[in-house]
């Protein structure tokens, strides 16, 4: 388990986050700037926090009240960055081996062996970065960080140096890799909600130096607490409420339209309406939550279309797979808002 709970003020910025990873790869998310890096930084001890608390199981590593700051070299973290941060003029196996600076020679051989055969560089041994691929580079990377056998991962961005076509090959054999090798937790950084998803467990997501929302990715993505989370997984249609009647369902309304939610969908103090582009329909049936349109803009993507549509009463965004764009935009049919995709938002 790692616990976080930390404040670190710079003159235009202030980190000020809290948050525990109970097991499982966890993929801290947010725009650039928003504390992303400084928070892997002071829990590896690159930096040190003003105040708080980083404790990975029962193992301290800051502690403001106990003056307790361990160095970097004890706290067993493995930390890759974003460029991979390779040494150039050492070959793969060098690069591997250079956290076991100090071990016998034989442990340190044996375990690089053992490395370069699973990420399956065997060949490679001493071949140089520049001799290798993007994705070669991130395995070796990957095994440099794996070697010295850490108790917890922090990955900075792993993905963002790739093409999308190497990224989508390496993400899985990356996560083949660390289920595999790794028990610990890993605190994943990157700010693609759709990476986010695929590798990760759980979603903390951060906004200017705040944690807005933590939990369980399927729930962070379905049900976004507050404008801001929902904005971070990528959701574009947010309407401000102009007021809420709570009976059997509830009766939300939006620039004077009414739009029903399930009473189970209740949160306390709602402020927005929000629902994902991909989760609006379009129906035959006139029902509640159906709507008449204009659709005002249409930009055709690979396998769907994203539409900007236009209600007597708001604007929406509509991701409408190809197949059914025919339909869509001859309006043979009605728009329709599902209740158990919409959410409610503080
Ligand atoms: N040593 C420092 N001195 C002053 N400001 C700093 C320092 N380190 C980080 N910051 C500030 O902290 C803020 C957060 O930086 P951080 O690198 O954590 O962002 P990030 O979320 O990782 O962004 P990106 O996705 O662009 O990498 C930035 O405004 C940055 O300028």
């Amino acid at each position: 388990m790692l616990h976080v709970a930390i404040k670190k003020s710079f003159p235009h910025f202030t980190l000020d986050v809290a948050f525990t990873i109970e097991k499982g790869i966890a993929g801290i998310l947010g725009s650039s700037g928003c504390g992303k890096s400084l928070t892997l930084q002071c829990i590896a001890g690159l930096q040190s926090p003003d105040e708080g608390l980083i404790r990975l199981n029962e193992r301290v590593f800051f502690d403001s009240s106990q003056k307790i700051n361990m160095k970097t070299r004890y706290r067993k973290i493995g930390y890759m960055f974003q460029n991979y941060a390779l040494f150039p003029h050492l070959t793969v196996s060098q690069n591997i081996a250079f956290g076991l600076k100090g071990k016998p020679r034989e442990e340190v051989e044996q375990k690089v062996a053992t490395m370069i055969e699973k990420i399956k560089l065997n060949g490679y041994e001493h071949y140089y970065p520049s001799q290798l691929s993007g994705g070669q580079q991130q395995r070796v990377a990957l095994a440099r960080t794996l070697v010295t056998e850490p108790d917890v991962l922090l990955l900075d961005e792993p993905f963002s140096a790739l093409d999308h076509h190497t990224k989508q090959l390496l993400e899985k054999e990356f996560l083949l890799f660390i289920k595999e090798n790794f028990a610990g937790v890993v605190l994943l950084v990157t700010h693609n909600m759709e990476e986010a998803y695929r590798l990760c467990d759980q979603l903390i997501l951060y906004d200017e130096g705040k944690v807005v929302q933590v939990g369980d990715k399927q729930q962070v993505l379905n049900e976004p607490s507050n404008a801001k989370a929902a904005k971070i997984v990528g959701c574009k249609n947010v309407w401000p409420l102009d007021s809420v009647a709570i009976d059997e369902e509830i009766s939300c309304y939006v620039n004077g339209a009414k739009i029903m939610v399930p009473r189970k969908k209740e949160r306390a103090h709602p402020r927005f309406l929000g629902i994902h582009s991909h989760h609006i329909r379009f129906v035959e049936e006139q029902s509640y939550n159906t709507f008449d349109y204009e659709i005002v803009e249409c930009v055709p993507n690979m396998y769907a279309h994203d539409l900007t549509v236009q209600t007597k009463h708001f604007t929406l965004h509509v991701t409408v797979p190809t197949n059914e764009l025919h339909a869509v935009l001859s309006h043979e049919r009605k728009l329709y808002l599902p209740p158990d995709r919409l959410f409610l938002l503080s």
